[in-house]
């Protein structure tokens, strides 16, 4: 296999970026919070307090709701959203209080593949001008150095190299997302967010693009966030799944256990919205009861407790704290769906 491309580069101030460790810790947030200031005047608490730890290599798939955090997660853990509180660490470094020269470096191992690649995409500039952004930005290389780099992502990408001197009008949806792919991977970064990549796209594209950015992040080992509302494609991608609900996770598993049996009463009924996803033995579908509660104003006790068929009266007073019932997985539930291992097989991990 012919190695990713990568422009010499100037090193991080932050000092040289160790080389890839599949398994360990890329990125972990720890109790990050955002807030927004709600349309009736309050606060809106986008992301409470979450933990989270990502690992190299991995492909986490973060599912939710319209408005639950999803891309204000994606974006806080990139530093485009600054917290009210709470850190992020990436390999170990809190990002949290970098600025200036720091940060715009540190940026070029933290990259976003955007929803929409008409936004995304200057239409007045030129397609190599837009990919090698990222590389002379925050890699400092020069345009002399960035320009083999670019050929080859665009050949890479399914565009050929000519496509860089075109301009985002002349592509069609899904070759702009690959301008996209190939703009996020210039700078040869170690994490990608990609916020709904693939939605904007009808369906026959969004599998050729989800093939190529799959392939493209296996091929360098790379680590990503995955924020997509379509749970089928998210079983397609990810390694493990993530669930949100109203600034929180609630849910977090192995892609396999969680399609398998979720056990949050909100996964299961994310789930089984989708027919072909119904978990087997839950065959019926579990429809959400009521509207998602004002955030600015949310429920006492468990926020889900409003919409769930099971919540007792423990629920409504008190919040669950998260809790991990297998290895791997945690749920922030008081009467999950899917029972605690016993001990003893928690040990074997
Ligand atoms: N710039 C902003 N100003 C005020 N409120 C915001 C802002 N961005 C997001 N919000 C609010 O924060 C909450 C989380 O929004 P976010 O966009 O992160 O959710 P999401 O799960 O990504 O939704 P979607 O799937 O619709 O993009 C929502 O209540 C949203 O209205």
């Amino acid at each position: 296999m012919t190695p990713p491309p990568t422009a010499s580069v100037t090193p991080a101030a932050t000092g040289p970026v160790p080389p890839a460790r599949p398994g360990t810790p890329l990125i972990r947030a720890e109790k990050l919070r955002v807030e927004y200031r709600g349309r009736s005047g309050g606060r809106v608490r986008a992301l409470r307090d979450i933990d989270l730890e990502i690992v190299e290599g991995e492909t986490l798939g973060l599912v939710g709701e319209s408005g639950c955090g999803k891309s204000t997660l994606g974006r806080a853990l990139l530093r485009v959203v600054e917290p009210v509180s709470g850190t992020v660490d990436f390999l170990g470094l809190n990002i949290t209080g970098l600025s200036g020269p720091r940060l715009r470096r540190t940026r070029a191992d933290l990259q976003m593949i955007f929803q929409d690649p008409f936004g995304s995409l200057n239409p007045r500039r030129r397609i190599a001008d837009i990919v090698a952004e990222p590389l002379l930005r925050a890699r400092g290389a020069s345009r002399a150095e960035a320009e083999p780099v670019v050929r080859e992502l665009l050949e890479r990408v399914g565009l050929g190299a000519d496509a860089g001197r075109r301009k985002p009008h002349e592509f069609s949806g899904g070759q702009r997302q690959r301008i996209g792919i190939a703009r996020a991977l210039a700078s040869s970064p170690r994490f990608v967010v990609a916020d709904e990549a693939v939605s904007a796209l009808d369906v026959s594209i969004q599998a050729q693009v989800l093939n190529l950015l799959t392939d493209m992040v296996r091929e360098r080992g790379l680590t990503m966030l995955f924020i997509s509302h379509d749970l089928g494609v998210v079983r397609h991608i990810a390694d493990r799944v993530a669930v949100m609900y109203l600034g929180q996770i609630i849910e977090i598993a192995s892609r396999d256990d969680f399609f398998a049996g979720p056990a949050h009463p909100y996964s299961a009924a994310l789930l089984s919205s989708v027919p072909s996803l119904r978990a087997g033995g839950r065959r019926e579908r579990q429809l959400l009861e009521g509207e998602l509660p004002d955030p600015a104003n949310p429920p006492d006790g468990c926020l889900f407790q409003t919409r769930c068929p099971f919540a007792q009266d423990e629920c409504r007073t008190r919040m669950p704290e998260p809790r991990e019932i297998a290895p791997g997985r945690t749920v922030r539930c008081h009467l999950p769906l899917v029972p605690s291992a016993p001990p003893g097989n928690r040990e074997k991990g």
